[in-house]
């Protein structure tokens, strides 16, 4: 060969060499990754997302991946001709709704995630928080208050739980078997009740407890968005208090936010809220310059 070269090859080279650094700084370092079930629904992203961690796993970084399935348990639910209803967007879960919520989660969406990494070539392990002493769970108390009296009413929640203890040592188990963890959010109650726990709660007590380089938080929005819809790219723990205050975030966002603060406030570096509907939006944000989402931070 001469020295004339392929332009889209060059592009391709640059693209790896742009990740150099950022292999070097992650390389042995833990990446705890929340899956949203409504990330979940397109097959042709949950095989990127699989072959983002096989990635991930392949150049020396450990990723563990904690899953939801919240729009699974609803359809199971309603199937069933079960009620259901969420405060603060968290599920109100009676004896009935735990047991399903445990056979969608840790039985189901579990093992199709574990096959899907084993399609993209990585051998995953799925458990829930129940295995090997993961997580024990404490009952999750929530007040709210009356907008006419401002009076503060405890809501009863059921069993949803919040986790109380994270024993990390069936995860470094797995992680330092060359496999990827896959976690089911269902625990074990300091009462040995059975709880359901909000997935994004249950990545970010996990990402606290491993020391974790970034939690991310794959959703089915571009980010956190003010209420001119436009994207914040950087929050700390204050502004996401303010927002929760003014009603800026609602929902589902709500624990997303909470976990995050939670997380880098107990050891994780950083969380990321970002968009799984862009393909490969994980290995953009690691890998580039160009960083996608909401980034959170001490
Ligand atoms: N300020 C906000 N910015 C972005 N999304 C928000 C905001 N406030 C509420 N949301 C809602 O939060 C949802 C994400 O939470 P959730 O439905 O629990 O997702 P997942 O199932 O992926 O965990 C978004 O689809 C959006 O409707
Ligand atoms: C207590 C509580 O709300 N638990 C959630 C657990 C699943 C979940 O969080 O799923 P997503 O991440 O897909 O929303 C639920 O029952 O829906």
């Amino acid at each position: 060969m001469t020295g004339s070269h392929d332009p889209a090859m060059l592009t391709k080279a640059e693209t790896l060499v742009e990740a150099l650094p950022y292999l070097q700084r992650y390389a042995g370092r833990t990446f705890v990754v929340k899956y949203g079930g409504h990330a979940m629904g397109d097959p042709d992203l949950a095989h990127d997302f699989a072959e983002d961690v096989v990635l991930l796993k392949a150049v020396g970084i450990n990723p563990v991946v904690v899953h939801g399935g919240g729009p699974q348990i609803g359809n199971m639910l309603k199937k069933l001709g079960v009620e259901s209803r969420f405060v603060d967007g968290l599920r109100v879960t009676d004896k009935a709704t735990a047991e399903v919520a445990e056979m969608v989660l840790s039985g189901a969406i579990n093992k199709e995630i574990v096959r899907w990494i084993a399609g993209a070539g990585g051998k995953a392990i799925g458990i829930s928080g129940k295995d090997g002493g993961l997580v024990t769970a404490r009952k999750v108390q929530r007040t709210t208050r009356d907008p006419d009296s401002q009076i503060e009413q405890v809501v009863d929640l059921g069993f949803v739980g919040e986790p109380s203890h994270v024993d990390t040592n069936v995860i470094k188990t797995i992680s330092d078997a060359g496999m990827i963890p896959v976690i089911a959010p269902i625990a074990v109650g300091e009462d040995g009740d059975t709880y359901n726990i909000n997935a994004d709660t249950m990545a970010g007590a996990i990402a606290a407890a491993l020391g974790a380089a970034r939690l991310f938080l794959l959703t089915d929005v571009t980010g956190v968005l003010d209420k001119q819809k436009n994207l914040l790219t950087d929050l700390r723990p204050a502004d996401i208090e303010v927002l929760q205050q003014d009603g800026t975030i609602s929902g589902g966002m709500i624990p997303k936010l909470e976990t995050c603060v939670h997380a880098v406030e107990a050891g994780c570096e950083a969380a990321v809220v970002l968009d799984g509907r862009v393909p490969h939006a994980m290995l953009l944000e690691i890998f580039t310059s160009r960083g996608a989402g909401t980034l959170i931070r001490k």
